[in-house]
């Protein structure tokens, strides 16, 4: 068996943030594990990367590039690039590319003196199974979600068939599942929901979930105190008894202040203008991630609303063609806050000024609201963030939902009446006092799980030591 200061793990992360952090986030808790980490990429993403690890010796950094395709805007190498989602599927195609260069890596490794126990790859990059299996090294595959939402999404794929004679709106039964709140049709992604065989999104992500039920096992950015009830039912849909390795929330194995990758006078600012806002909780945070398109109108209605509700905020607009509606900006000058660079999201959830998230529910924004004991405001917009708002609002009781948010079949503009009535009854309404205690408690117990004696910290160590038997 290798020792533990010559085990290696390789990572390869999807290019996009949210799939890219809490990968870094695991690769800093190997390395206290004195694990050597090797994390490949492209040129452009290694530079970003690059900053968040400089102080972290057993963690290196392997470029390979990124291949120039018809159909991709040039030099987009991260999906937070990308002119709209529209070039969402031609980016996925791109990443087939990194196959060679890839295999070429993993073989020199294989040569050196330190062979890797693993690779840990992102469901997206499916093929990196195929080269894995070539050279017989275990392949543990990384979604970004939570595990309800992944088996919600596995049992409907799997069940699509007897799912299509159900109407959008009825309630929905899938095999082999408890599920912790309603479910619809209307509630499922897109590419689950009424699956079009020709349809070349459908195509690509059946690929990459052949690969996916196919690996040795899953690295889960969850905790077993959230989530165990449904990890069984995960785990039927995996072909030789992987195991799903719930080690989250990964974001709290960063220790807070120590990301230098953000603008840090910037940070400065913004922790200082938080810390005026005097009153404890007052303040709401709202960001909506880092892939869903919102309309200039939708953010003219958000813009309404957070100025009639009174409530101070801080709010991270990604929108390069969006500007405040005339007016407003007199009205809102002392207490909102408006940034269109990146922030630090955990430092500013974390702040005793942040009293609520209106949140797109991404699963890694749930995570960090939850570790922060921040409720949620939950508005989804894309993917699976339906499931994750249900569960957080219905499963969890630690959030509230902005009426007239469906589902995600039926896109309408959200008014400002809806948002201002969310914001005001999370901040100051006793429905919102009760989801800050559950979130609160929640948020004590995810620190337990990653503190040493903790379920994802010990599960961090049987996997280890498993894959080091392995060997
Ligand atoms: O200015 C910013 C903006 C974002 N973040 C971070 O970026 C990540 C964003 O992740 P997430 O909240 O999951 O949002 P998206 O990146 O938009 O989410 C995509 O990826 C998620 C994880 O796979 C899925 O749950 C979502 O549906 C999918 O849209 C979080 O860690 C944030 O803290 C910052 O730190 N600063």
């Amino acid at each position: 068996m290798p020792s533990p200061s010559s085990s290696h793990v390789v990572i390869f992360p999807f290019m996009a943030q949210g799939h890219t952090l809490p990968l870094l986030y695991l690769s800093k808790a190997l390395s206290r594990q004195q694990i050597m980490v090797t994390i490949i990429t492209t040129p452009s993403n290694a530079t970003s990367i690059a900053k968040t690890i400089a102080n972290h010796p057993k963690i290196s950094l392997v470029e390979i590039p990124f291949p120039t395709i018809d159909g991709l805007p040039k030099d987009c190498e991260n999906t937070s690039q990308l002119p709209s989602m529209e070039f969402h599927l031609p980016f996925l195609h791109a990443t087939k590319q990194l196959q060679k260069p890839f295999e070429q890596v993993l073989q020199t490794m294989l040569e050196s003196k330190t062979p890797p126990i693993c690779v840990i790859s992102d469901f997206f990059l499916g093929w990196t199974l195929a080269s894995c299996q070539a050279f017989g090294v275990p392949r543990l595959v990384f979604h970004g979600l939570g595990i309800l939402s992944m088996a919600i999404i596995k049992s409907s794929w799997f069940h699509a068939p007897q799912l299509e004679s159900v109407s959008m709106f009825d309630p929905l039964d899938l095999p082999g599942m408890k599920l912790p709140f309603t479910l619809t049709r209307a509630d499922l992604p897109g590419s689950t929901n009424l699956p079009e065989h020709d349809d070349k999104f459908y195509q690509f992500i059946q690929e990459v979930g052949e690969a996916d039920v196919k690996s040795w096992g899953v690295i889960v950015n969850s905790f077993e105190e959230l989530e165990k009830s449904h990890i069984q039912a995960f785990e039927s849909f995996y072909i030789n008894g992987a195991k799903a390795w719930c080690l989250g929330p990964l974001c709290l194995y960063e220790k807070m202040g120590s990301d230098k990758s953000t603008n840090q006078d910037h940070s400065c600012t913004l922790t200082q203008w938080l810390t005026e806002q005097v009153t404890p909780d007052s303040v709401i945070y709202v960001s909506f991630g880092t892939q869903a398109d919102v309309s200039d109108s939708q953010l003219d209605e958000v813009a309404f609303a957070l100025e009639e509700s009174g409530s101070p905020f801080l709010w991270v607009v990604r929108s390069k063609t969006w500007s405040l509606p005339t007016g407003l900006e007199e009205k809102i000058k002392n207490r909102g806050l408006i940034v269109r660079e990146w922030v630090n999201q955990r430092q500013i959830l974390s702040h005793r000024a942040i009293g609520g998230f209106l949140s797109h529910c991404g699963w890694n924004s749930v995570l960090e609201s939850v570790s922060a004991g921040v409720p949620i405001l939950a508005w989804p917009m894309i993917a699976e963030q339906s499931l994750n708002a249900k569960f957080i609002v219905d499963g969890l009781g630690a959030g509230l939902s902005v009426e007239g948010v469906q589902n995600q079949v039926s896109k309408i503009l959200v008014s400002r009446q809806a948002i201002c009535e969310g914001v005001e009854e999370l901040m100051g309404g006793s429905k919102g006092r009760i989801a800050k205690e559950r979130a609160q408690a929640l948020g004590r117990v995810a620190g337990r799980a990653v503190q040493k004696g903790g379920s994802s910290h010990d599960t961090l160590n049987k996997l280890i030591d498993q894959l080091r038997v392995s060997m």
